[in-house]
Parts: structure tokens; C-alpha cells; sequence
């Protein structure tokens, strides 16, 4: 289909375009870096596209959509977040929306199995330590961690990536995993994990892996009053996203002790500056959002969303497919 036209908002891995290359005429945001939204709306208006390939930084609004004009059939995004794209505007246009699920649940489950591990074992305080020439004579109390066998594991959204979370930590030697999630899950019974309400699991569990998507019910739910309540020891891992936690009740409790450490690839916001007080607390391990940064994932992401573009332009039904 020659005359079909397909924006696609970066420079994405050759798979995913040379699969829309096959069929449509490509115009690409020809960068490595996020298309500022003033450009994102110049480029709808400029041309009718039947399909826009974005990415989680970009705002896909109403002006995105007035811009792009009433033969746009899909929004398709390149990640399994969707929260940057307002899908009642696309209802209200019959427009399409479709993600990237299934094919970074492993890359995910291992980055947030190794910052579970990195943040509970102090890891970046010992490479920090080595490199600052701080590495003196054998200490029996330095750079003390906590261990996870006999522990509690706590799974906040026990979704396709939180159960591959707690498949790959259970065998760590945790003594219980809880999880909460809006419903029980049939597949916890896959890791031996009990359903808890919200309370029950930061009340009881020393480990909790946010792996939940950002909707208004989950917006901050760990804020001052719920660190409050957690175990002291608590250590709490974030590869979800960002605003799941309230990042200054999450610095005041990281700085007195109400829980012992924090993991997060996601914060609030992207990209978190280094002058942000989270960053200089040793207790708090900082990566930049890259939980799907493997090449298997990155280039199946850029395939699928390809493909839903595709399927959209054809009438067919895409298969991530996140609201008609
Ligand atoms: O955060 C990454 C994604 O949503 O794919």
C-alpha cells in the first residue's frame, strides 16, 4: 500500500522499520532523542499519516490528534506503558491504540531482579568505594547488606512482569510471597504467592517490587503515611513506573530510617536530575529507566509496533491491542 503513510516519532531498531518499509512510506524523526511536541504536531500537520509509531515520551493529546486528522487509524507505542496517550481522545476518534506487551517481560524481570539484589547487597556503595580509593583493610561492619533467604517478597501488580519477577526470586529463598493486584491471579499459584490487600503487604513483607502500570488508582500509593507503616528493614524496588511513589515522602523516609533502601529504573520525573536529593542518598540505587534495554526486546518491541501498524492500515485487529 504505496499511499499509505506511517510517522514514526525516533530512530527505532531496523526490524520494526524495515517491516513498515515493506508496505508504507516511512517519515521518521530522525534522532536518537525524544521529538519535542511542537515538531510531533508541525509533522502531523504537514502530512496525512494512516498510522503514528511514538514512543513513552511522547504526548500523544488532543492537539497531537487534531493535528493528525480524522484518516489516522492506530497509535501504536513502542513500550507497554501507555499513560502518555489520552485514550479517550482516541475513542472518541476511533482511532486505534496499541502496545508492545509480552516481549520485554523477561528483559524487565531480569533488571528488576538484579536491582533487587543490587540495592539489598549495597552493590553501587562497593564499586563507588573501589573507585574513591575508600577500599582500606577487611571490615567485619562495612558495607553490611540484607539477605533475602528467609525473607518476605512483596509483588505490587502481579501482571505478566511481576509474576516473571517473583519467578526468578523465588528461588532465592524467600520464606513467603505476597502479592496485591486489583484481582487474584490464577498463575500465583505458579510461585507459591498469596494474594494480600495493600495494607497486609507493606505491613508484611521486607521486599516489594513495584511492577504495576501508572493509572489514577495507583498514582502514589507509596507515599509518607504508607513508608510509615512499612518495615524498617523494608527495601523497595521500583521498575513500574515513577509516579507510583511519591519521591519526597520516598527521600524523607529513605533519610530517617522508616525503610532501608530503594531500587528504582523509573522515577518521577524522566530524566531524574542529578541534583535531585534521591540521588546523592547512598541508600537509594538509581538507574535511567532501562528496564527493556536488551537488543532481543528493543528490537521485538520496534517489530511489534510495526506490526500494529500494519494490521491497523489493513482492518485487521493489532495484537496489543490497548483500546479501540
Ligand atoms: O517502560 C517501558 C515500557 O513501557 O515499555
Amino acid at each position: 500500500m504505496p499511499d499509505k503513510w506511517v510517522y514514526v516519532t525516533r530512530n527505532i531498531p531496523q526490524p520494526g522499520l524495515a517491516k513498515l518499509a515493506e508496505q508504507f512510506n516511512i517519515e521518521t524523526y530522525q534522532s536518537d532523542e525524544a521529538i519535542p511536541h511542537d515538531v510531533l504536531v508541525s509533522a502531523m500537520k504537514g502530512k496525512r499519516y494512516d498510522a503514528l509509531l511514538c514512543m513513552l515520551t511522547d504526548q500523544i493529546d488532543e492537539e497531537v490528534l487534531d493535528a493528525a486528522g480524522p484518516q489516522l487509524k492506530i497509535v501504536a507505542t513502542m513500550s507497554v506503558g501507555y499513560e502518555h496517550i489520552n485514550l479517550q481522545e482516541c475513542g472518541k476518534r476511533n482511532i486505534l491504540v496499541a502496545n508492545t506487551p509480552g516481549v520485554s517481560t523477561d528483559s524487565v524481570a531480569e533488571l528488576t531482579a538484579t536491582l533487587l539484589l543490587m540495592t539489598a547487597r549495597r552493590v553501587t556503595e562497593g564499586v563507588e568505594a573501589v573507585k574513591k580509593g575508600e577500599w582500606g583493610p577487611w571490615k567485619p561492619m562495612w558495607l553490611c547488606g540484607t539477605e533475602l533467604t528467609g525473607r518476605v517478597l512483596g509483588i505490587y501488580g502481579l501482571g505478566r512482569i511481576g509474576f516473571n519477577v517473583g519467578r526468578r526470586l523465588k528461588p532465592f529463598g524467600f520464606s513467603k510471597i505476597y502479592y496485591t493486584d486489583v484481582h487474584e491471579v490464577s498463575y500465583a499459584k505458579d510461585i507459591d504467592a498469596e494474594f494480600v490487600d495493600f495494607d497486609g503487604l507493606i505491613e508484611k513483607c521486607d521486599f516489594i517490587c513495584v511492577c504495576c502500570n501508572l493509572t489514577p488508582q495507583t498514582r502514589h500509593m507509596f507515599n509518607a503515611e504508607v513508608f510509615k507503616r512499612m518495615k524498617k528493614g523494608a527495601i523497595l524496588i521500583n521498575t513500574g513506573r515513577g509516579g507510583v511513589i511519591d519521591h519526597e515522602a520516598l527521600t524523607e523516609a529513605l533519610r530517617n530510617g522508616d525503610i532501608t533502601g530503594a531500587g528504582l529504573d523509573v522515577t518521577e520525573p524522566e530524566p531524574l536530575p542529578p541534583t535531585h536529593p534521591l540521588v546523592s542518598l547512598p541508600n537509594c540505587v538509581i538507574l535511567p529507566h532501562m528496564g527493556s534495554n536488551t537488543w532481543d526486546s528493543r528490537n521485538a518491541m520496534a517489530e511489534i509496533a510495526a506490526k500494529n501498524c500494519i494490521a491497523a492500515i489493513s482492518d485487521q485487529t493489532p495484537e496489543g491491542i490497548v483500546a479501540a
